[in-house]
């Protein structure tokens, strides 16, 4: 297979950096017909699903897709907005404000976004990068936790792209950043400007996206950093253990997923007597359907109907300046030694 060629480099060809801001995906559309192909890319993917291929393809496209599509769409036609997916639309403006905030600070970069799932996709990215004549590329994922399910994905993904190609960028990739320090502070700042308004609750439910516990067990990081990052949140919040709880939503198949699930607790939280409890998804930097349908709306109503009195949900941190400011000083910190400063990007190589 021959490599896919890009323009001959110039003789005073100079740097050019991005930043791809990854995300998941999302549908285009909240119809079943945009969903069963957003959904079989998804299943489909041997990180997400580590079912052997001969075994899980019949299940996947004789079952799950026949019947999955029309009932996610229907959730997501609940979430839809005007502009789009909340997922789409939150992480353009993240990708938008962090390229301002970065030229604000002095440095040329490019930032695209980019989706594992659907479009726009990693390699269309990378191929309109490289179209630019783009030399250097960092690698941020909406992902404050590693999983092999969703962080390496994206970085097979983006090696896929490389092997295909006979002029390869130099690449960073960041794997996680679920302990850092203003991070942390913007998760903070979210829950207190909440508090502020609306007073404190009986309980903080911190809910993150489950995975298998097997995963777990095959050295996936993700439920260490998980409860780190919430340790260090409620440190920073000053809140004691008994006024704090973590918890795993969206479970997928019949496997043991990392608990405790979210749903039952709210359940068990509100036949318990707990008056009020408040939500926070830290794993979800922009709000999408896992948060604003399932918690926000199914969350809600399982708390309620089981004998809660109030139910509040903290939005995730989708364009909060205290987060693009994070964002902004995690890019610059992986971009070091780069040539991103326009000074120095004009002196000839
Ligand atoms: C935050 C990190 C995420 C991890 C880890 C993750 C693992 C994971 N997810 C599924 C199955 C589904 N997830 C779905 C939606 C979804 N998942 C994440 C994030 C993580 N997933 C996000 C941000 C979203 C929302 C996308 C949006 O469009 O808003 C869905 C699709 C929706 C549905 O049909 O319910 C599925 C399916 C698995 C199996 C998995 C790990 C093994
Ligand atoms: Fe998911
Ligand atoms: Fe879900």
């Amino acid at each position: 297979m021959p490599f896919l060629s890009s323009a001959p480099a110039a003789a005073n060809d100079r740097e050019r950096i991005a930043v791809l801001w990854c995300n998941l995906g999302t549908p285009d559309e909240p119809t079943a017909a945009a969903v069963r192909p957003f959904l079989a890319e998804f299943l489909g993917d041997p990180r997400v699903v580590e079912i052997p291929k001969a075994l899980w393809a019949p299940i996947l496209h004789g079952i799950i897709l026949r019947t999955r599509p029309a009932k996610s769409a229907a959730k997501y036609a609940g979430i839809w907005t005007p502009e789009g997916s909340p997922l789409k639309v939150w992480t353009q403006k993240q990708a938008k404000l962090l390229a301002g905030w970065l030229g604000e600070r002095g440095h040329r970069v490019t930032v695209h976004e980019a989706m594992r799932y659907g479009q726009p996709s990693i390699p269309a990215q990378l191929d309109a990068l490289a179209a630019q004549g783009v030399t250097r590329i960092l690698v941020l994922q909406a992902y404050p936790q590693y999983s092999g399910t969703t962080t390496a994905s994206a970085i097979d993904a983006v090696n896929a792209w490389s092997a295909r190609r006979r002029r390869v960028p130099e690449f960073r990739f960041v794997n996680d950043y679920h302990d850092d320090p203003l991070y942390i502070e913007a998760l903070a700042r979210s829950v207190e400007a909440h508090w502020k308004h609306e007073g404190r609750p009986d309980r903080l439910l911190l809910s993150y996206h489950g995975i298998p516990e097997r995963n777990i067990r095959l050295g996936d990081p993700y439920q260490d950093q998980c409860l780190a990052s919430a340790s260090l949140l409620a440190a920073r919040l000053g809140l004691a253990q008994a006024q704090y709880q973590v918890t795993f939503q969206s479970r997928f198949g019949r496997a043991k997923w990392l608990e405790p699930y979210t749903e039952p607790t709210l359940r068990a939280l509100g036949a318990s007597g707990v008056a009020r409890v408040d939500v926070m998804c830290p794993g979800f930097p922009t709000d999408c359907l896992e948060t604003l349908e399932e918690i926000a709306m199914e969350g809600r109503d399982a708390f309620l109907q089981s004998g809660g009195k109030a139910f509040h949900y903290i939005p995730c941190l989708n364009d909060s300046p205290d987060w693009i400011d994070a964002l902004c000083a995690l890019a610059e910190r992986h971009l070091a030694g780069w040539p991103t400063r326009v000074a120095a990007q004009n002196l000839p190589r």
